[in-house]
């Protein structure tokens, strides 16, 4: 292994290994810490953690967990990937983690860019935007467990470390590799050892990731990976195998627990063509919807690749959580979604996509997968999947505002065929 990566949340291991796949690194997804060596044709491990909203002290220890394991397998560098849109409170988990593994690598300074400029997020003078808004008016000020109310990166993360944090502003990201190389060695020089990175654009990335070469510690969203390969490339250290992805042939369905507006969208595009049941919490909670049930409902239609849906606009989940509570109902949800797909894949379907970054990791816990092989992408930030474990089906995690409208329908395809 050469690049050892660490991700916050399973969509988002899925979306960087898809980013690492197409820069031509063999990659694999783990689900957790693996307690086995990576097989020997790995060169990008991605280790998928769940620990984005988690305690600090959990957060930090996992990813230490993943980090010796990464390093044990060869890795001899390390990136910390966290959400494009900088998913956090003002107490962590980026700041902390981050931190934690600066001291545990020795790094000098470590680069922080959640920009991804295929999904809109860019950052100018420290300040993230999402579609041309700033983040605090981009709709993720209204996110129900890490509301991001402030734009300002710089600021938002220093209220997570110890350390200061430094700028390296977009008027020196744009003269290039050699003069990102030397502000940021002016950032360790100042004791500042994480510098947020201002880039707009896949060019902007590719000059970053050049300047990282040497770097024992990378921070960011996938996009910060853009450049990382051809590093790799350059030293004449990548084999040139690629991935080892195949499509299955059999049965489909479709499983969205995301709330958001992108996925309601896609939802409703998705039911105007296929069957869909929606599952509501008050019925899942109170007994009157049961995964048997859903379960006869999707076999009962199977040859038309159906859905089931929890996907709810926000008064209703604000109603929901309010009867409930709000761990409650994820809980019961998610524990519906994990327990459905396990059924779906013990009676033989063989594609299964997933909507929702927490919903995901309850359906991949379930099915017990060990690790993915990655597949090309279906759009960006989202490859197909070939899972390994007691059950090897094909797989899509979508994040909750990625994909185009069509989304379910492109992905269902990628996977194989009926
Ligand atoms: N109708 C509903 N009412 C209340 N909560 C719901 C409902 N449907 C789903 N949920 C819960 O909302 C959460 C959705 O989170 P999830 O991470 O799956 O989607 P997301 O936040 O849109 O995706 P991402 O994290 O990738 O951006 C889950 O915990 C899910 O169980
Ligand atoms: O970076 C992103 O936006 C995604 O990979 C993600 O982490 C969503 O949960």
């Amino acid at each position: 292994m050469l690049l050892g990566c660490i991700a916050d949340d399973f969509t988002g291991a899925s979306d960087l290994a898809n980013t690492l796949a197409k820069g031509g690194m063999a990659t694999m997804q783990f689900v957790g810490v693996p307690t086995e060596a990576a097989p020997a044709e790995c060169e990008a491990g991605v280790v998928a953690l769940k620990s984005r909203t988690i305690a600090v002290a959990d957060a930090i220890a996992q990813s230490l967990a993943a980090c010796e394991w990464l390093r044990a397998q060869g890795a001899r560098q390390i990136l910390f990937k966290y959400c494009s849109t900088f998913d956090s409170t003002k107490e962590g988990n980026i700041g902390p983690v981050a931190e934690a593994l600066i001291e545990r690598l020795g790094a000098d300074v470590a680069v922080v860019c959640p920009v991804f400029p295929a999904t809109g997020r860019t950052l100018f003078n420290g300040h993230l935007f999402v579609n041309g808004r700033l983040l605090n008016e981009s709709g993720m000020q209204n996110h129900p467990l890490t509301p991001m109310i402030d734009p300002d990166i710089r600021r938002w993360l220093a209220y997570q470390t110890k350390g200061e944090v430094g700028l390296v502003p977009y008027a020196t990201v744009r003269q290039g590799t050699a003069a990102i190389r030397a502000a940021l060695a002016a950032e360790a020089a100042a004791n500042r050892r994480l510098a947020v990175v201002d880039a707009v654009a896949d060019a902007d990335l590719n000059a970053i990731g050049a300047a990282m070469a040497e770097a024992k510690l990378v921070t960011g969203g996938s996009g910060i990976a853009l450049g990382l390969p051809a590093n790799f490339q350059a030293a004449g250290l990548l084999s040139g195998r690629g991935t080892s992805f195949s499509q299955a042939t059999g049965p489909a369905a479709v499983l969205s627990g995301s709330c958001s507006a992108q996925s309601r969208a896609q939802v409703v595009a998705y039911t105007a063509r296929h069957p869909g049941l929606l599952v509501l919490p008050d019925e899942v909670i109170s007994g009157a919807m049961t995964t048997g049930k859903a379960f006869d409902h999707v076999m009962g239609r199977i040859g038309l690749a159906p859905m089931v849906y929890s996907s709810a606009d926000p008064d209703e989940v604000k109603a929901a959580q309010d009867r409930h509570g709000k761990a409650e109902v994820a809980e019961a949800i998610e524990g519906f979604f994990g327990e459905l797909a396990v059924m779906l894949a013990d009676a033989g379907v063989a594609r299964l996509v997933v909507g929702g970054g927490e919903t995901s990791g309850a359906v991949v816990t379930a099915l017990e997968v060990e690790r993915f092989h990655i597949g090309p992408e279906i759009d960006p930030g989202v490859p197909a999947l070939a899972a390994e474990g007691p059950r090897p089906i094909r797989l899509a995690l979508k994040s909750g505002n990625f994909g185009a409208i069509d989304f379910y329908d492109k992905a269902l395809a990628a996977l194989g065929a009926p």
